[in-house]
């Protein structure tokens, strides 16, 4: 597959916080996504990429150019950007502000209402092109700035958390567009919940407070982080039965009435039931599971498991 771009150790500090602390990967044809959890560097790293805030250090290399060397802004035509809360000039209509951004872009009048009209049945927003900015709701609002992205074909598309504020059917479709733009040019795609890359990213990289902690296919992710085993305790007296599952050296978490460790073994779960009975403990009910991709995730980034038993959302 070939490299579309690639971040080099990319460092950008706001006056002395350094917000993007070394961060390097690349980009290839199909969607790759930029996960991590708010403040992480995702926004900056892209902001970077797109040419909105200037790099500290590190190298941004696309289509084989530095972004960073002097007339490289010609390259950035080739890239479509999706900003996290995009602000619209109120008064034109969707249809009419399209037609304009796509002169921008040097296209003919003809050109531009034939790509603005492409642009707003592929976002579905068809039935809305007379309508001015002012009167769309926020879901519109996103969508029409994706248009604004596709306007013409890209070599590399930046969406910023382009699933907030869409509702499920906008959310399906965005998917779904992503996966076909994705088939001859790179998606980057932030957000940060890992779970919203399932069967849409092949590639991920995870930031945390401007350093990648991982970067590869989410297959080897899953399968690197993926395979371990949860188990959750209904109990009496959790406090109590937290207490007795940590004098028996196990890593727990206590949530609803529930306790959850992290297992070893399936041996390990008859254990540690035994351990809460013997202890005197009413177990009511126990389900093994195995840890969801995002439990993996929270894993990751924090770098303990026992993090991970401590998020309930994550159950
Ligand atoms: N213009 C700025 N001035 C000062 N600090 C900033 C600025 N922009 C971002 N930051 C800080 O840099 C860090 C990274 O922010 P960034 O917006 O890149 O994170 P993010 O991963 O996109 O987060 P989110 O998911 O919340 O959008 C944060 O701590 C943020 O407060």
């Amino acid at each position: 597959m070939p490299v579309v771009l690639e971040v080099r150790g990319l460092i950008k500090r706001y006056g002395r916080f350094v917000a993007v602390s070394g961060v390097g990967f690349s980009v290839a044809r199909g969607v790759h996504g930029l996960v991590g959890p708010n403040g992480a560097g995702k926004t900056t790293t892209m902001k970077c990429i797109v040419g909105l805030a200037v790099p500290d250090a590190g190298d941004i290399v696309f289509l084989g150019e530095s972004l960073l060397a002097r007339g490289a802004h010609r390259l950035r035509k080739l890239m479509g950007y999706v900003a996290e809360m995009p602000v619209l000039p109120e008064n034109y209509t969707a249809e009419e502000l399209l037609v304009e951004l796509a002169m921008l872009e040097g296209l003919s009048r003809s050109d531009a209402l034939r790509e603005a009209r492409r642009a707003l049945e592929e976002v579905g927003l068809w039935e809305a092109r007379r309508l001015r900015v002012k009167a769309m709701s926020k879901g519109m609002r996103k969508r029409l700035y994706v248009a604004q992205a596709i306007l013409q074909p890209r070599e590399l598309y930046v969406l910023d958390e382009p699933f907030t504020g869409l509702d499920p059917e906008g959310v399906a479709e965005l998917r779904q567009l992503a996966t076909r733009l994705g088939r001859d040019a790179g998606v980057l795609l932030s957000s940060h919940l890992l779970r919203e890359m399932e069967d849409l990213a092949t590639e991920v990289t995870v930031i945390y407070r401007g350093s990648v902690v991982y970067t590869g296919s989410l297959d080897q992710l899953r399968s690197r982080i993926g395979g371990g085993v949860v188990l959750e305790v209904e109990v009496d007296d959790v406090a109590r039965a937290a207490k007795l599952l940590a004098s028996k050296g196990y890593k727990t978490s206590t949530y609803a009435g529930r306790v959850k460790l992290r297992l070893g073994s399936r041996e390990e779960a008859a254990e540690a039931i035994a351990a809460l009975v013997e202890g005197g403990v009413k177990v009511y009910s126990a389900v093994r599971r195995t840890l969801s991709l995002e439990e993996a995730y929270i894993a990751l980034i924090v770098g303990k498991s026992s993090q991970v038993l401590s998020s309930p959302r994550a159950a």
